[in-house]
């Protein structure tokens, strides 16, 4: 069998109560299908911070870098709120995401049917929603220099970010957003702020070219990211495949993720380049939603996004298909009979905490 060695960076808050509805899935998944993933643990975010004052150690960017697949929790919290800006928990992820190339972030929003009626917008806006943001994750104004607050000397300062995005980058995030769209409905919206930004001038010239170049069968439309963002509200339906810079994608997937009901729902994977030799791909597995302070500990977190991003890693890391239809389908199954966690929950439905919504879709996926 091919190696299957897994990662676990459970991280802070929420993250750990999550993760651990996985791990019993990867348990169960190992002693019954005989599945040979080899898990390690390691830490990421404030907890890593707390153990040796960095967001991530380098042994454990290390095993980051040497493991099939990471599973990725949450981090971050008011706990750290007045750590130095660059051990702040949350630079743990972005070294992990810039340190391992993982320039494509996969963004799902599907509305599960059974959800229609949780979500802030009127369920025919959101039934049978199934859109993809394809969000480029290693450029942009997240790691463009200079990065920094300069002292004017005159009782004022200067806070500096940097957008800068090169051909490449765009080259090749718009070609897996082509790619994937094939597999969908053919249809790519392409987002930026061409009207302000030169990066956005760049982004939509760049996107043209590579669209007539080699996937001209796809139809491409182009959307100021604003009236983007206002279209993901109006009418979300319209859209098959987003495709966007590092901050419109992470502020748009948001808008997303409360189009399913709740952020508790997204899950996502973040995808590096296939090796020219084997064609594996560095990949990365995380739920969109944060380490949600405000319930953490509680044992009511939805764990539905950890789990759908364990489907993602199946599905792409280790083209487990089958298991991982069979997961999404066991997640849609438990939600059709009614079972909800408290972000998710409505009138007539059945309340459960973190670890009962898990042992369900764990139960039914073996069913
Ligand atoms: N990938 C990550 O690790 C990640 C992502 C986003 C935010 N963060 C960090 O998390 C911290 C909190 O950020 P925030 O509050 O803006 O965002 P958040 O996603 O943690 O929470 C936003 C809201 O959504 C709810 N929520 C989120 N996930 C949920 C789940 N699985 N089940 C039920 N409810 C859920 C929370 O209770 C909260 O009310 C910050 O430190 C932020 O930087 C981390
Ligand atoms: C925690 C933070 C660095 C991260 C981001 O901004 O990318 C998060 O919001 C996300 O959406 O993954
Ligand atoms: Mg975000």
């Amino acid at each position: 069998m091919a190696s299957r060695k897994l990662l676990l960076l459970a991280g802070d808050g929420i993250g750990p109560e999550a993760m651990a509805e996985v791990r019993k899935l990867i348990v169960a998944m190992n002693e019954k299908l005989g599945t040979g993933f080899e898990t390690e643990e390691g830490l990421v975010g404030g907890c890593a911070y707390d153990a040796h004052g960095k967001a991530i150690s380098d042994a454990d960017m290390a095993k980051a870098m040497a493991a099939d697949a990471v599973l990725f929790g949450a981090v971050g919290g008011p706990k750290w709120d007045a750590v130095p800006y660059e051990v702040r928990p949350e630079a743990g992820l972005l070294r992990l995401r810039k340190d391992m190339e993982l320039f494509a972030n996969l963004r799902p929003a599907i509305c599960y049917p059974a959800l229609a009626a949780s979500s802030s917008l009127k369920p025919e806006v959101v039934e049978g929603l199934d859109i993809l943001i394809v969000r480029e994750l290693t450029g942009g104004v997240y790691f463009g220099e200079p990065k920094e607050i300069i002292d004017l000397g005159n009782g004022q300062k200067r806070g500096i970010d940097t957008q800068v995005y090169d051909t490449f980058e765009i080259e090749r995030i718009s070609g897996v957003a082509f790619e994937l769209a094939r597999t969908r409905q053919n249809r790519v919206t392409s987002m930026e702020k061409r009207n302000v930004m030169k990066s956005g001038v760049l982004w939509n010239e760049v996107v043209t070219a590579t669209h007539k170049a080699k996937y001209s069968d796809v139809k491409l439309d182009h959307m100021l990211a604003d009236a983007g963002g206002m279209q993901l509200v109006r009418w979300p339906k319209q859209f098959d495949v987003i495709v966007t810079d590092n901050l419109f994608g992470d502020m748009l997937s948001d808008v997303a993720a409360m189009l399913t009901g709740s952020l508790g729902m997204l899950p996502s994977a973040s995808l590096g380049a296939p090796d020219a030799k084997t064609g594996k791909r560095k990949a990365l597995y995380e739920p969109v939603h944060g380490s949600a302070p405000d319930i953490a500990g509680k044992g009511i977190a939805n764990p539905i996004a950890m789990i759908a991003s364990f489907a993602m890693c199946l599905r792409y890391s280790f083209n487990m298909v089958t298991e991982a239809d069979r997961l999404e389908a066991a997640i849609a199954s438990v939600l059709d009979e009614g079972l909800r966690t408290k972000d998710i929950m409505s009138e007539g439905k059945t309340e459960v905490g973190t670890t009962a919504m898990g042992d369900a879709i764990v139960a039914k996926f073996f069913a």
